[in-house]
């Protein structure tokens, strides 16, 4: 069970790493374009906040251009996991990165054969988009499903990382479908740690602490 921040905000990645139960940070280019910065300069940055993986996505269309990308993303950071989009140019660079020992994640997997394809190219990670597969009004725990109960039959060691979770309950649902990795926003984590009964039942405990002087 591996959880990721899939964010590229340092202010959040330093309060989520110091939680000690996350195991990385997964970012993307609208996530990182939201940040406003030199992708060398923010990667490098919170691959000092992460004790773990920093995942980088490429933004070449081509396989010669994802290879380059890939080595340039190691130079920055030796934990990287580099996602490449799904397609015949991902997996071709799927295929050769992985040879060289590079962990990649093929990212915008649909699909099952997309899937498929992807951990024949050796890919360590396969991402299914469980929030955007709901929005055009299908199921994405069922593509997820399907992806983890073909992994499993075909006996392949790729692990299938839930991504577009968007809220705490969706997270139980990917854990309870087998998934081997979650990554969602710091506001989802977060949320996961609250409960109002919680709260007031603290409340009442210092309340009471206090009002017996101790
Ligand atoms: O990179 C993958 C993200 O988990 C996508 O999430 P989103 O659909 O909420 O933008």
């Amino acid at each position: 069970m591996e959880f990721y921040i899939d964010t590229a905000d340092l202010a959040q990645i330093k309060e989520a790493m110091s939680w000690g139960i996350l195991e990385g940070v997964t970012t993307n280019p609208s996530i990182v374009a939201r940040e406003k910065r030199g992708f060398e300069e923010l990667i490098r940055e919170i691959a000092r906040e992460t004790p773990g993986k920093v995942w980088c996505e490429v933004i070449g269309t081509d396989a010669d251009t994802m290879v380059e990308e890939a080595r340039m993303f190691r130079n920055w950071a030796d934990r990287v996991v580099v996602k490449l989009p799904m397609g015949a140019e991902g997996v071709k660079a799927a295929s050769r990165l992985s040879k060289e020992g590079i962990e990649t994640n093929m990212t915008l997997v649909y699909s099952v054969g997309q899937a498929v394809l992807a951990a024949k190219a050796g890919v360590r990670y396969v991402s299914p988009y469980l929030g955007r597969v709901d929005d055009v009004a299908w199921s994405g725990a069922t593509l997820i499903g399907g992806i983890v109960e073909t992994f499993a039959r075909l006996g392949l060691p790729t692990k299938v990382i839930a991504a577009s979770v968007r809220g705490p309950q969706q997270v139980l649902d990917m854990l309870n479908l087998g998934v081997h990795a979650v990554t969602t926003s710091y506001s989802v984590w977060a949320a996961m740690m609250k409960h109002p009964m919680t709260d007031i039942g603290l409340e009442g405990f210092l309340r009471d602490w206090k009002e017996a002087g101790l």
